[in-house]
């Protein structure tokens, strides 16, 4: 089974408060974006024993055995004893630490389709329960349409936001942010807008409104993501934001806009096209 593993955006990020099992507590909206990696699941043949990995495209950092394509087969293994061992093939496109939660979206992917080739029969409740025991942003992926998002950044509700035919241009600077490293450098604070709310009105009100309490956090360490996004807002975006806890940065441009031609120092990585 082939799938398209795609990337998300983060529209707007409140970073609320600290929990007591140290998570955050966020306000957050995610829309996908049609930037995918490729992922292929396949019965091993001849019934061999050991689910397999095979990596190519972008390196994946970290032993491979903490790859989350194969944390998803151990998961259903560790319910399923009889789960037949799987062959999986990961072309990784969507680049790593960015805040476009590639890793999250394989993860995702590689669950429904464990669930699919071995006839599971996992309803989608349950398949975004396992998804976020994975990730905090995982079981969106299944789903995969614009949320609201609340607690851990795992609660979704619906959000009537269509987006669709609108330009974006996704950057990438070049280097990756833990999402770890991100959270430790952000202080809580309650939002002065409800990004409902703001999110609600067009794409033209939104700039300085809707906001990713990230961008501020990582300033200081990071200037490139202010620039990126300053060159976004010059090459005429409607609205232009980190995403999640970078390092990608993005711009909109309203409806029927022209993107103007870009060019990126290497070894940034860029992506365009229309939502
Ligand atoms: C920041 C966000 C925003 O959408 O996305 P990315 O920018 O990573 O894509 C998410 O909160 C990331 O979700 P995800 O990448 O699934 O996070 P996890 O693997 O569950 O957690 C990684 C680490 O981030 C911190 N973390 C994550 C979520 C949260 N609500 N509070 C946290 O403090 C914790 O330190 C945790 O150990
Ligand atoms: N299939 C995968 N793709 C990307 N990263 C993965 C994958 N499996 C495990 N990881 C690990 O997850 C972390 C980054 O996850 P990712 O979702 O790309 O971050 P972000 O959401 O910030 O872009 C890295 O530590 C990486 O090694």
């Amino acid at each position: 089974m082939l799938t398209f593993p795609n990337a998300k955006l983060n529209l707007g990020l409140h970073i609320i408060a600290k929990r007591p099992d140290g998570y955050h507590e966020l306000e957050t909206s995610f829309v996908p974006l049609p930037w995918a990696d490729a992922l292929e699941v396949l019965p091993t043949p001849n019934a061999a024993p050991d689910t397999t990995l095979a990596l190519t495209g972008r390196p994946v950092p970290g032993a491979l055995a903490t790859n989350l394509c194969l944390k998803a087969y151990a998961l259903l293994k560790a319910d399923f004893p009889a789960l037949p061992a799987a062959q999986l093939h990961l072309h990784k496109v969507v680049p790593i630490g960015a805040g476009l939660g590639g890793g999250s979206a394989d993860a995702a992917f590689a669950l429904r389709s464990f669930n699919d080739i071995f006839g599971l029969q996992l309803a989608p409740a349950q398949l975004a329960t396992y998804a976020r025991r994975l990730g905090a942003d995982c079981a969106f992926f299944l789903e995969n349409t614009p949320v609201l998002a609340t607690g851990k950044g795992d609660e979704f509700e619906p959000l009537p936001l269509d987006l669709r035919g609108t330009p974006y241009v996704v950057v990438w600077p070049g280097v990756g942010i833990s999402t770890a490293e991100a959270y430790r450098r952000v202080r809580p604070q309650a939002p002065q807008h409800s990004l409902r709310q703001v999110l609600a009105e067009p794409l033209a009100t939104w700039r300085g409104r809707v906001v990713n309490d990230f961008e501020e956090a990582l300033a200081p360490a990071y200037p490139v993501l202010a620039e990126v996004k300053q060159q976004l807002y010059a090459a005429g975006a409607a609205f232009a934001s980190l995403s999640g806890s970078g390092s990608a940065v993005f711009g909109l441009w309203e409806r029927g806009a022209t993107l103007p031609p870009l060019s990126w120092p290497s070894p940034y990585a860029v992506w365009q096209g229309l939502l």
